[in-house]
């Protein structure tokens, strides 16, 4: 089971620079064993075009590690508290993808202005508050999942699976490692396009509660359908 995850952690985090998500070292994925309370994360600083399924760390709750001879990524402690906080998800991916970034380092959140997003998120990617000078000098990777727990205090993650992080940077999740990887290709999408929509049109507004539920129900809802083979 384990290995299995280690090869699709490693896959996916392979998928970073494929996708255009991730310079040099930055950014990193995780997958999640539930049933072990187990997760799997890049080792830090490994450059990707290297990486190998034998070089994921296996970390448990408390982060130690109890596999792998490289130090886990640096965001570890940010990735458990999610996976603690969030029952259901199985996949976190930590990137500094260009278009995104700008947003969570403008303080703002990404406001549903189409159906693109509507697909994938049910209303806007909202945007963390700043760190406290506390958090920011103590358990600062720890307390970068406080912050995004509290933003989603009256938010389901699971209809909303990202976060800009207050001048950091997004933190995507999804069912699994590779949902969490295509989420973050859409984040990235979408924050370009939002940033072009309010360029051309400062007054525009976020989209149609009607649209949104529509394009957003027709995929997630319980009558989701969308891509459902006919049985
Ligand atoms: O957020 C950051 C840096 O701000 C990280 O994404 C690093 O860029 C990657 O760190 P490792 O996962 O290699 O430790």
């Amino acid at each position: 089971m384990l290995e299995q995850l280690k090869e699709q952690v490693c896959e996916a985090n392979l998928e970073l620079p494929k996708y255009g998500l991730v310079t040099f070292t930055w950014g990193n994925v995780s997958g999640y064993d539930p049933e072990q309370k187990l997760v799997v994360i890049k080792p830090s600083g490994v450059s990707y075009e290297v990486m190998k399924p034998e070089h994921m760390v296996v970390v448990d709750l408390n982060g130690q590690v109890v596999e792998g001879n490289l130090r886990p990524s640096s965001d570890t402690p940010t990735h458990i508290e999610l996976y603690k906080a969030f029952p259901g998800i199985g996949g976190i991916v930590h990137t500094h993808s260009p278009w995104a970034t700008v947003w969570a380092q403008a303080g703002k959140g990404i406001p549903a202005l189409g159906t693109t997003q509507a697909d994938y998120f049910y209303g806007e990617i909202p945007c963390t508050r700043p760190m406290t000078a506390e958090e920011i000098q103590g358990a600062y990777e720890k307390d970068t999942g406080k912050v995004i727990i509290e933003t989603f205090q009256d938010i389901d993650p699971l209809q909303v699976p990202g976060v800009l992080v207050y001048s950091h940077a997004p933190f995507v999740w999804g069912k699994d490692a590779s949902e969490a990887v295509h989420n973050a290709v859409v984040v990235e999408e979408v924050a370009k396009m939002a940033y072009h929509t309010i360029a051309l049109n400062p007054s525009i507004g976020s989209m149609d509660q009607n649209l949104l539920d529509k394009h957003y129900l027709r995929k997630h809802g319980k009558n989701a359908y969308y891509g459902q083979p006919k049985s």
